[in-house]
Order: C-alpha cells, then sequence, then structure tokens
C-alpha cells in the first residue's frame, strides 16, 4: 500500500495556505509533520483524510484494494477534538465508533487497557480529564483497524508516560504494515519518521 500527495495546495475561506506540498508513504513508515500555528498541518490532514478538497494537486492510495479504495476510506483521522458524546460511557462512545468504522479489531475493553484506561470505560465521556479524553479517543485507533493514521497533535494534554505509550502503539502500527502522518509541535519519539516542515505562505 502506498500514499501518494502530489503538488498539494490547501485553502481555507478563499486563501491559500500551503501549496506544492509532495510527499510519498509506504507501508510501515511515517511522516511527521511540523511547522508554526496557522502553517496548513491540520488543513494538509484534513485534505489526506477527504474532508476537504485540495485546492490543486492529488491524493491518491494504491495498493489498498476493495477495503481501501481511498484514503477517506483507509484511515482513521484523530482531530483536535475528541469526537465523543460527553453524555455517553467511554466505552459506549467506543461501541458506537467500532460499529461506525467497521473492521472490528480489539474489543473496547482491550482498546482501554491499551491506552491505560482500562478502570474507567463506564463513566461518563464528560467525566474524564483531559489526558483521558484523549487517550479514550485514541483507543478509537485500536477499536477498529484503519492502516493510515492520521494525527493531528496526538499527545495534547498527554502526560509522559502516556506520550511515551503512545510512541510505542504507533511503533506497533508501523511494525505491522501500517502508515501515520502525524501533526505535532513536540517531538512523537518516533525512529526513523521523515519530517514535511511546513511553513506560513
Ligand atoms: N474554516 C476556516 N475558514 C477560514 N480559514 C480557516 C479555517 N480553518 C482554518 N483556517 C485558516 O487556515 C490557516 C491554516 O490553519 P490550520 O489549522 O491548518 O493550521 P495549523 O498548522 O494546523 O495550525 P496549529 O499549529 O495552530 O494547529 C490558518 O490561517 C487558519 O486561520
Amino acid at each position: 500500500m502506498r500514499l501518494d500527495a502530489e503538488s498539494l495546495s490547501g485553502a481555507r475561506g478563499g486563501d491559500t495556505v500551503f501549496s506544492g506540498v509532495s510527499f510519498a508513504l509506504s507501508r510501515g513508515q511515517a511522516l511527521v509533520v511540523t511547522g508554526p500555528n496557522g502553517a496548513g498541518k491540520t488543513t494538509l490532514l484534513r485534505i489526506l483524510a477527504g474532508l476537504l478538497q485540495p485546492a490543486a494537486g492529488r491524493v491518491a492510495l494504491s495498493g489498498g484494494g476493495t477495503a481501501w479504495p481511498d484514503t477517506a476510506s483507509a484511515s482513521h483521522y484523530l482531530g483536535h477534538l475528541d469526537a465523543m458524546k460527553t453524555a455517553l460511557s467511554v466505552e459506549e462512545n467506543l461501541l458506537f465508533w467500532q460499529r461506525f468504522a467497521g473492521h472490528a479489531r480489539m474489543s473496547v475493553p482491550k482498546a482501554l487497557e491499551t491506552v491505560g484506561l482500562g478502570e474507567i470505560g463506564h463513566l461518563p465521556f464528560g467525566y474524564l480529564s483531559t489526558g483521558q479524553r484523549r487517550r479514550a479517543a485514541l483507543a478509537r485507533l485500536f477499536v477498529s483497524h484503519r492502516p493510515l493514521w492520521l494525527l493531528d497533535e496526538p499527545t495534547s494534554g498527554l502526560d509522559r508516560a502516556s506520550a511515551g505509550r503512545l510512541a510505542g502503539l504507533m511503533e506497533g502500527h508501523l511494525r505491522e504494515g501500517g502508515m501515520i502522518v502525524a501533526a505535532t509541535h513536540l517531538p512523537l519519539g518516533l525512529a526513523g519518521a521523515r519530517e514535511l516542515r511546513m511553513e506560513r505562505e
């Protein structure tokens, strides 16, 4: 499987945010996207996820077969917001995501253990601390399999131990042949990841 971004431009509100972004990613590879606030990292991730149209250029996923014909179907997109309902329990939220995304992988309790939240699946999501919310959102990556992880500031709100745990989980995904594009202001601890530095236009 291979992800190709060719001469991508991104625009928001009619203004060009970035242009001429090209990269290729194969199984087992990660790209870390860095740059100042407003450089277009989130815009790029949303284009890769199929949530925004590029202003120019194209995104192509090859080798995904009928299960993963494009990046929208092949990816987990983890944005700034945790995309969880505060009134539902953590488990209920994750069950929803598992049914929605399909390709069930781990059970919800197992995914919660994986992110170190084994004890609190029964709590309403709204009761969780900032870092616990982020970890619960990260559990979405494990309840359903998607080969491409698109992660926007994945360590935001995480303590050092949780960030280290996430680095290990991301490396596990790469070892299994997955791909990761992650926007970040902080080092993610991903050995061998390439960097795409974005600047404000
Ligand atoms: N919905 C929108 N309408 C108009 N402009 C937008 C919209 N969303 C983002 N922008 C603008 O697009 C530019 C790029 O924003 P983006 O969120 O992609 O940057 P970023 O690199 O992810 O920043 P940060 O590091 O702060 O998360 C910014 O100037 C922002 O104000």
